[in-house]
């Protein structure tokens, strides 16, 4: 038998496998067909795999609900930073990503029964081409400029770290119009301006340093929570907006609670640190010829007590939306 876990930052939820654990390696294709049918069946935003790294404590492969592969995922991230602490009993170290070694800290809990940690967001880039889009939409880095082709009014800033993100600030009526579900819609189909699709983040600022972000993921469409697009948002906010300062914590409230974010800069860049719950929902037991075919019959699910706390941590947030 195997075992997988139901994990979620900000209740961003995935299922987390451990192939070093496994007699064989699922290929890339059984991974697609696995969170494919994980997404269908157990509603999850993706699987995120934990394979053996050269060079840190592990590697983490982000699947996206859709089968698609995710450069990072900063929720994900902090999950798969607590379940390598956990099996390696280390508290501070790195996880090998798609495009770099990052690092991660495990975090004092946010509260009783909600264990938390920080996870690096990066490497950050501007580029056109890093994203990428296309000339069509801007022949330059896209900073708080207004795009007439996606909307007459909306600032946008376009960044990937390293996965892509648009972010606009809005208002609360925009927030809560039906905007965000187009314009995320045109953007992850078929489209002349985002060939690889993107992540767009709408951002409502709540008070000095802390926003509210709603994000409409690729690969995957609306989810509770992005923590790359959170970092993204602080990131691009603190370039434009006074309001939103690099070298402080911020806060950032979501659907599913809230994370801190911290924006660096150096002579290498930026990069962003990501702080939130790492939780484990449930403890999945399945034969492995099972998972290898992408089909999740017979499982043995255990929920663990995590969510309740969880839930009861955000009870007490001070949320807007
Ligand atoms: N939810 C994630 C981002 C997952 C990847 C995204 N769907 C993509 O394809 O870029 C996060 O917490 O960062």
């Amino acid at each position: 038998m195997s075992d997988l876990y139901r994990v979620h930052g900000s209740e961003n939820q995935f299922y987390l496998l451990d192939q070093t654990q496994l007699q064989a390696a699922l290929t890339p294709e059984e991974q697609q067909q696995l969170a494919i049918e994980l997404a269908q069946r157990e509603h999850v935003d993706g699987l995120l795999v934990v394979d053996e790294s050269d060079s840190a404590l592990g590697k983490m492969t982000v699947v996206n609900a859709d089968g698609s592969l995710a450069k990072m995922c900063g929720n994900g991230l902090r999950t798969v930073a607590r379940y390598l602490s956990e099996q390696q009993h280390q508290r501070d170290f790195a996880v090998t990503t798609a495009l770099k070694d990052l690092s991660v800290a495990q975090q004092p809990d946010l509260a009783p029964g909600v264990p938390a940690f920080a996870v690096e967001i990066a490497p950050v880039s501007f580029d056109p081409t890093a994203l990428p889009f296309t000339p069509a939409l801007s022949e330059t880095p896209i900073i708080d400029q207004v795009l007439p082709a996606l909307h007459p009014s909306l600032h946008f800033t376009a960044v990937a770290v390293p996965n892509p993100h648009l972010i606009a600030q809005v208002t609360r009526e925009q927030m809560a119009s039906p905007l965000l579900q187009t314009l995320g819609e045109q953007l992850n189909t078929s489209n002349p301006y985002f060939p690889e699709g993107v992540n767009v983040s709408f951002a409502v600022q709540l008070a000095p340093n802390e926003l509210f972000v709603r994000t409409y993921e690729r690969g995957v469409g609306f989810t509770n929570a992005c923590g790359t697009g959170m970092a993204a948002t602080t990131l691009a906010l603190s370039q434009t907006k006074a309001d939103v300062a690099m070298n402080q914590l911020v806060s950032v409230y979501n659907p599913g609670g809230m994370v801190k974010t911290w924006v660096h800069h150096d002579d290498t860049g930026f990069w962003i640190d990501l702080i939130g719950n790492a939780t484990v929902m449930a403890h999945a037991t399945i034969d492995e010829d099972a998972l290898h075919r992408g089909q999740w019959r017979d499982v043995t699910i255990e929920a663990t007590p995590e969510q309740a706390a969880y839930e009861q941590f955000v009870a007490t947030l001070p949320r807007e939306f």
